[in-house]
């Protein structure tokens, strides 16, 4: 710990890969920067963490046919049904106190979550389930749906009985046929900021203006600039939301924390841009936007490592594994994102979301807090008079949700809601628990015992972690302890000291960060690589934070000193005025330019 041993006994799916699908790739050695898709950065496998390649796996599938079929409880039975699991153990025990971090910080971790994964369900077959459960046979993608239990108290008195799943697509969509199923994660596992610029060429090129290294970008009332519009169709024009934006991972109109963040890293990186310009007018287009994304990813790799990550798995844990030393690349360790990380551990963070967000004026007034779940994938909002920095503020100043075990009501029901025809929702945590079904997830205990913690030979032995009520109500639902979904048991596990996860999900986290550092060639403190920072530019790197991001991008004008704390009114002191946060680029400054 935190780095688990994979290597270099990879699992099965990995080794066959590796094997049977592997691209060949060759690497210019001496290359400055990073490649769009991740390619290259390991020199020795130039696949290695790059997008479209599979997850890391920490322990071998598991399904109930070795390939694809959901694993079952050890004597046979099938795994609880998810929404059951949902009412029986989370719906009802929400606690209202606030967090003592805001709802930046929960918003971060979406924002590196979709940096460094992305596995989407496979809609060949379209993007409705419960609507294809009577064609004969049921496409194995829609096999999944999850049935709403009898007395299910929300949605049975709303006249839905299915709740929609599709699983994921694996490496057959990309020519890579694998047995058990393989996924493949479609974004760059690196922290590498592939959210704004994408994780292809294509799509790279797509979002450069290919003008002084700029994005492209649209302008709204008063100048304001925010990521360019999709092109619909006049025909989708009539149905279809007023906006919905481009960036480089396509789940930026998700809910309207996630497009705020994408827009403020667009209007940072145009920002960046332009000073290198200024500063270096010799400079190609080429010049300004390769290195202005290296900064911008560096200062989002020292927000996640310095500021991020202390609070979600604690300082002293992160100190005593050496996470703050200066990092020293190891081309033997794999930057890739675990499966176990992805649809396991980093998504219990699902908890944190609050279901109000709000638009917080400059007099601190809170003039309109709307529901998440009224505007997933309908950012409309957002380019409205104010609302941007409104938002931003109502983002800094709210405290996000209490740590506690279950999600809030509105994403465990009316999740990409619809009123017509009729009523359909979602909940985010039977979807968590299904899909790490979908994905061969192991066990809770196993996991357990993969982080060194004692494997549990009867569910009284989990009152190590697991309070004794909620080991009641999993003895109702499982047969035996060692078939608890991971993603159950996760929840379900008392914070580990200074952290805001159980000691499980603290060893995974732990492990998926670790390595995105240590086995990153391009990781920003890195010395001695040809795209090495100068001293003097690590040092101006390491004086940056969120809010420096923020005032620049924003007319935010004053922010607390820990930016991923709320605010508190009363106590002016811990404010900080934005021109003193301001980024000073004079150690980018080339005087190599002779006239
Ligand atoms: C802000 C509100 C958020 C919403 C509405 C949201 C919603 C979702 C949805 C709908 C999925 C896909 C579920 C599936 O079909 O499997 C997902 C996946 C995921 N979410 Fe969130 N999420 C939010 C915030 C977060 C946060 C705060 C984190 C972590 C700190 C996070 C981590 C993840 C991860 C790791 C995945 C898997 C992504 C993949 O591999 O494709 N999410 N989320
Ligand atoms: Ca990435």
């Amino acid at each position: 710990m935190p780095q688990l041993k994979f290597a270099p006994n990879y699992t099965l799916a990995y080794n066959n890969y590796a094997k049977l699908c592997a691209p060949t790739i060759s690497c210019d050695v001496n290359a400055k920067y990073r490649s769009i898709n991740g390619s290259c950065n390991n020199l020795k496998t130039p696949w290695f963490g790059a997008s479209i390649t599979p997850h890391l796996r920490i322990l071998d599938a598991y399904y109930d046919d070795g390939e694809y079929q959901f694993r079952k409880q050890t004597n046979g039975n099938s795994l609880p049904n998810a929404r059951y699991i949902q009412q029986q153990v989370f719906l009802y025990k929400q606690f209202p106190c606030p967090n003592a971090h805001n709802v930046l910080f929960m918003e971060w971790g979406q924002f590196i979550a979709h940096d460094t994964t992305r596995l989407p369900p496979d809609v060949s077959v379209g993007s409705n389930c419960c609507d294809l459960q009577k064609i004969k046979p049921v496409p194995p993608q829609c096999q999944a749906v999850i049935e709403v239990p009898k007395n299910d108290p929300i949605y049975l008195e709303r006249g839905q009985t299915c709740i929609n799943f599709i699983r994921a697509r694996t490496s057959i969509s990309n020519g890579c046929q694998l047995k058990p199923t393989t996924f493949m994660v479609e974004a760059t596992h690196f922290i590498d900021g592939s959210q704004i610029y994408g994780s292809n060429e294509e799509h790279a090129a797509d979002l450069r203006s290919f003008k002084d290294g700029r994005l492209k970008s649209d302008f709204y009332v008063g100048q304001q600039e925010f990521c360019p519009q999709r092109n619909w169709t006049s025909k989708q024009c009539d149905t279809l939301p007023l906006i919905y934006f481009v960036a480089g991972d396509n789940r930026v109109n998700q809910n309207l924390g996630i497009a705020l963040f994408q827009n403020v890293f667009l209007r940072f990186h145009n920002i960046v841009a332009f000073h290198l310009h200024r500063m270096n007018s010799f400079w190609c287009d080429e010049d300004i936007y390769h290195e202005t994304r290296k900064i911008v990813i560096a200062i989002i790799q020292y927000i996640t490592y310095t500021h991020y990550l202390p609070i979600l798995i604690g300082e002293r844990f992160m100190d005593s594994y050496g996470f703050f030393e200066q990092t020293e690349y190891d081309e033997t360790v794999n930057s890739g994102t675990t499966i176990e990380h992805s649809t396991g551990a980093f998504r219990i963070l699902h908890k944190e979301i609050p279901s109000v967000l709000n638009f917080i004026d400059k007099n601190h007034l809170n003039c309109r807090p709307v529901l998440l779940t009224d505007w997933m994938n309908k950012p409309d909002l957002l380019p409205l008079p104010n609302n941007f920095n409104n938002l931003l503020r109502g983002f800094q100043e709210t405290p996000t949700r209490e740590e506690q075990p279950s999600y809030n009501t509105l994403i465990s029901n009316c999740l990409f809601q619809q009123t017509t025809p009729k009523f359909s929702g979602s909940d985010l945590l039977s979807v968590d628990i299904q899909r790490s079904r979908d994905t061969g997830m192991p066990p809770y205990n196993k996991m357990r015992s993969i982080c060194g913690i004692p494997e549990a030979t009867e569910f009284d032995d989990l009152i190590d972690l697991i309070a004794y009520e909620d080991i009641q109500k999993l003895k109702n639902l499982y047969c035996f302890v060692d078939d608890i979904d991971f993603i159950v048991g996760a929840l379900l596990e008392m914070p580990a000291e200074g952290s805001k996860v159980g000691l499980t999900s603290r060893c995974i986290i732990a492990d998926n960060f670790y390595r995105q550092k240590i086995g990153d060639r391009f990781f920003y403190d890195i010395l001695g690589q040809p795209g090495s920072f100068s001293l003097e530019q690590i040092h101006t790197l390491k004086n940056v934070n969120f809010g420096s991001v923020i005032c620049a991008t924003s007319n935010l004008r004053y922010l607390p000193e820990n930016i991923f704390m709320p605010f508190d009114r009363r106590t002016n002191s811990r404010q900080i005025d934005c021109h003193t946060l301001t980024l000073n680029l004079k150690a980018w400054k080339d005087a190599s330019y002779i006239d």
